[in-house]
């Protein structure tokens, strides 16, 4: 799937500006931002919901908008699927099943008694968290490429959030499906995410696989002989938390180089660490810089 150069104003508010990735099969993507940046709205001009002002989305080079038949082939599981709390979920399947042909009703049938969902029960008896994991079996039982999900888990309690990572994570190994999961929480994706596309003033700020950013990158803690702070360490480090002394530094490239000129300075403490996509976000998003003076 291509998303080309995607605009989208909402009243005079431009929401997406120039927005541009291809999504591959057999991959989950975080799509991340702050509240308000755009998320839904893109998923919303990905999938057609919303016209884009410019731009183009293709499915196997057909425009979806030119193409509606091609959406066939994808599904947005919007974060609020209230308007079917009136239907039986037996309802609802049939819906969805008359829309896509390539339903799995085994698939379904075994994820539903496995969660033990009942089939008549009204989705309005349903709690939150088991109307959340409904519809994630549903998106998934539709056996489609892409499945967008806008904030899938948010407000679930940590057994039915491990349930729901399990089910993606085996579905997408198992069906070669392309997964995106808009989120701000960013630990919850930490485990299953392949790539991460980060939105910020109505652009793609970043968009890098998880696996290359280990890599090339290295998040250290580091704690100086001296007040003075090497000049390299501050042109090429990006400072995540400071602790008196001690530094945590995130370093994106060229991190053996840089490795090594810091142990020519022989500091006190040097401490490899996990990268989390957290670092990633708090260095990207956040406002209000750090300052490597403030001792
Ligand atoms: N129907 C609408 N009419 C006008 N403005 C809208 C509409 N929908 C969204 N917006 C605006 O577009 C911007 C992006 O909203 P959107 O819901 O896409 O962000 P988001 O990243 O999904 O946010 P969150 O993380 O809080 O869910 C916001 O400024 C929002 O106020």
């Amino acid at each position: 799937m291509k998303i080309r150069n995607l605009t989208k104003k909402m009243d005079d508010n431009l929401v997406l500006k120039d927005v541009s990735f291809d999504l591959q099969a057999g991959e989950v993507t975080a799509l991340i931002g702050r509240n308000g940046v755009g998320k839904t709205t893109l998923f919303s001009t990905m999938t057609g919901i919303y016209l884009p002002d410019e731009g183009d989305v293709f499915l196997d080079e057909k425009s979806i908008y030119k193409h509606p038949e091609v959406k066939q082939q994808l599904f947005f599981l919007e974060d609020n699927m209230n308007h079917f709390n009136t239907y039986s979920v037996q309802t609802v399947v049939k819906i969805y099943k008359q829309i896509y042909t390539t339903f799995d009703e085994v698939f379904f049938n075994e994820l539903m008694e496995q969660f033990e969902l009942p089939m008549k029960a009204k989705l309005l008896s349903f709690s939150k968290g088991r109307k959340a994991l409904f519809f994630i079996i549903l998106a998934f039982s539709l056996n489609v490429r892409y499945l967008l999900l806008d904030e899938p888990m948010d407000g679930l309690d940590i057994i039915i959030k491990k349930q729901i990572l399990a089910i993606i994570k085996d579905t997408v190994k198992k069906r070669g499906t392309s997964v995106v999961i808009a989120s701000h929480r960013l630990e919850e994706l930490e485990a299953i995410a392949d790539r991460v596309i980060v939105l910020k003033g109505a652009s793609v700020e970043l968009d890098y696989y998880l696996e290359d950013m280990r890599t090339d990158a290295v998040k250290i803690q580091v704690a100086f002989k001296t007040k003075k702070i090497p000049d390299f360490v501050k042109n090429n480090a990006q400072l995540l938390y400071r602790n008196g002394r001690i530094y945590t530094l995130l370093v994106t490239e060229n991190a053996s180089g840089f490795l090594a000129d810091l142990r020519l300075e022989d500091p006190v403490l040097l401490e490899e660490m996990t990268i989390s996509i957290e670092d990633i976000f708090t260095v990207h998003l956040a406002n209000d810089k750090i300052d490597y003076y403030e001792i």
